[in-house]
This record gives structure tokens, C-alpha cells and sequence, in this order.
């Protein structure tokens, strides 16, 4: 990484009372790459990302946001959109009186009118928030975020409770940010998203830095896996093919063309069909799994 980080976490510790919710964490975001903190539930991403959004201080270590402190509202706020898990929003403002009064708190320059057309909330902007649906709201909280297209976007389980429609428009519209600079951050327990997106994966667990780098570098070590079942009365597979616990085989494998094709010589040279059958490389979900005997 040649040019500056737009984010550098070095060494950060947070306690809450004499509980490590973050232990000595370090990572660096490079400008325009989206870089995905995953782990499991209570691994401390949330906490993390806090301080290193300015909104609590960390018990030591360093954080850096465009070189300067997150804390240091005037020469950070402006560039940086946060989209929390949690909206904030007064219940009784109108959508359109949310998104300027969050677009005049964000003192970036942008237009409400295209800001909720974005999120196609055009037709909702005289509705109360507390009348919107939960999927609504999200956009409304991803509205924003976006205003003024900031250069770093934080965005904290932003399809959550979204419909297929919502979650399609909402990554066209981080597309079409990325493709003009900006820089996200994202966490997600929604694993595809992750995996189709991300440029560089963070995997926390019990407050720390488990492991990271792109997709292909974390599967890499984990086999690929095909997936099948069988009718009642069919022959049973030969190993590597093994049964699983819950009904049907599963084979893992490093060579996944070959182990495929012998598979479906066997099943052709039987006379069996393979029903529901799957095959793909290694997921993130799997690698997260194996974080769980860690
Ligand atoms: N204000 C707080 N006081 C004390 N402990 C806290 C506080 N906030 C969070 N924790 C604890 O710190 C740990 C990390 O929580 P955090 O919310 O950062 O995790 P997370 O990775 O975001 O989890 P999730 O995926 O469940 O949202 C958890 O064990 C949580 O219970």
C-alpha cells in the first residue's frame, strides 16, 4: 500500500470495564477498496468501528482516518457517511425533513430531491417516519449516508431486513460511489454479499484480527465441496462422497473438476440421478466456521 490509508488501525484496545471487547486490532483500508470486518456475533466489530467513526474512545492504540484523528470532527465528519445498525431518526419528521436535515449535518452539497429517488423513497417523502416499514427505514438510514456522496462510507449490516429489490438498488448505488472514489467499510453477517464484493476481508473473533486478505486468500486453504442426494434404493457413493448427518452426501475436495466429473461418471455408469446437486468453492461462511473451534 503506496499512498496514505484512508484508514489505519494500529494496535487498538477497547475494555469495557475488564472485559477486552477489542484486543490490539490493526488494519488499514487503502483509498476506493471495500474492505468487509466479518466475525461472529460479539467478535467486536461494532465496537471497533465506533472508534475508529469517532463516536467512542478507544483504551489504547491508535486510529487514523484520512491521517487525522476520528475525533477531530471538523477535518473528518464531512468526508465520512455512516449508515449504523440502529436508525436515528425523530419518529415524527417526514422522510423529506430526515434526509435535509441529515444532508445539513453532514455539510456536503447534494440535493434531497435525488437523494431519496436514489432510494426510491420519492413517493414516501411526506410520510412520518414512524409510519415506514422496517425495510423503509433502512433505505431512509442509507439516504443519509450517501448524501452528498461522501468519500468513506461505513455501512453496518446495511441490507438487514431489505427486500431482494432494496438490496439491489442499495449495491448498484455503493457501485456507482465506488466507481467515483469512494471507500467503504462494511460489516454483514449476509456472507455472499461479502464474497461478492469485498476487495479485502477482516475476520474478527473474540475482539481480534483473525485473519485477512481477499476472498481467494482466506478460502484457499479450505476444499471446495459438492452436494447431493440420492432416491430411496439408489446405490450408495463410494468415498471421497460421505453421508451427511442431516440426509444426503457431501464431498470435500481441493480438485473439484475432477472429483465432479468422477462423480458424474459414476452416477451415469449407475443409472442414479443426483438430485439437488451443488457444487462451488469454499464460501466465507466456511471459513468462519472454522473460526468457531478457534
Ligand atoms: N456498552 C457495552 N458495555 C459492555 N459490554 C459491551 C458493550 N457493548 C458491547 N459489549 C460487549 O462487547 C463485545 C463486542 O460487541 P460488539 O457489539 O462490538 O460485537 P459485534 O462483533 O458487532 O457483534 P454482532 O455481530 O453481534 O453485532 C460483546 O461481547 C458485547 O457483549
Amino acid at each position: 500500500m503506496t499512498s496514505t490509508p484512508v484508514i489505519d488501525v494500529d494496535r487498538l484496545t477497547l475494555r469495557y470495564g475488564g472485559f477486552h471487547a477489542v484486543k490490539d486490532l490493526s488494519f488499514r483500508v487503502a483509498r476506493g477498496e471495500l474492505y468487509a470486518l466479518l466475525g461472529t456475533n460479539g467478535a467486536g466489530k461494532t465496537t471497533a468501528l465506533e472508534v475508529v467513526e469517532g463516536h467512542r474512545r478507544a483504551t489504547s492504540g491508535t486510529v487514523r482516518v484520512f491521517g487525522r484523528s476520528p475525533r477531530d470532527r471538523r477535518a473528518v465528519r464531512h468526508r465520512v457517511g455512516i449508515m449504523l445498525q440502529e436508525s436515528g431518526f425523530s419518529p415524527d419528521l417526514t422522510v423529506r425533513e430526515s434526509v435535509a436535515l441529515m444532508g445539513a449535518l453532514s455539510h456536503r452539497e447534494d440535493r434531497v430531491g435525488r437523494v431519496l429517488d436514489l432510494v426510491d423513497l420519492t413517493r414516501r417523502a411526506g410520510t412520518r417516519v414512524s409510519q415506514l416499514s422496517g425495510g423503509e427505514k433502512r433505505r431512509l438510514d442509507f439516504a443519509a449516508a450517501v448524501y452528498g456522496r461522501p468519500e468513506l462510507l461505513f455501512l453496518d449490516e446495511p441490507t438487514a431486513g431489505l427486500d431482494i429489490r432494496s438490496r439491489d438498488a442499495l449495491w448498484d448505488a455503493v457501485d456507482r460511489l465506488r466507481a467515483a472514489g469512494t471507500t467503504v467499510v462494511l460489516t454483514t453477517h449476509y456472507l455472499e454479499e461479502a464474497q461478492q464484493r469485498a476487495d479485502r476481508v477482516g475476520l474478527m473473533h473474540r475482539g481480534s484480527l483473525h485473519r485477512e486478505g481477499s476472498v481467494a486468500d482466506l478460502t484457499r486453504a479450505l476444499p471446495a465441496t459438492i452436494r447431493f442426494s440420492l432416491a430411496p434404493g439408489a446405490p450408495t457413493p463410494r468415498p471421497p462422497a460421505v453421508a451427511r448427518p442431516g440426509g444426503g452426501f457431501v464431498v470435500e475436495t481441493f480438485a473439484l473438476q475432477r472429483e465432479l466429473r468422477a462423480l458424474l461418471t459414476w452416477a451415469g455408469g449407475h443409472g442414479v440421478e443426483l438430485l439437488g446437486l451443488e457444487a462451488g468453492p469454499t464460501r466465507l461462511d466456511d471459513v468462519l466456521r472454522s473460526l468457531d473451534g478457534t
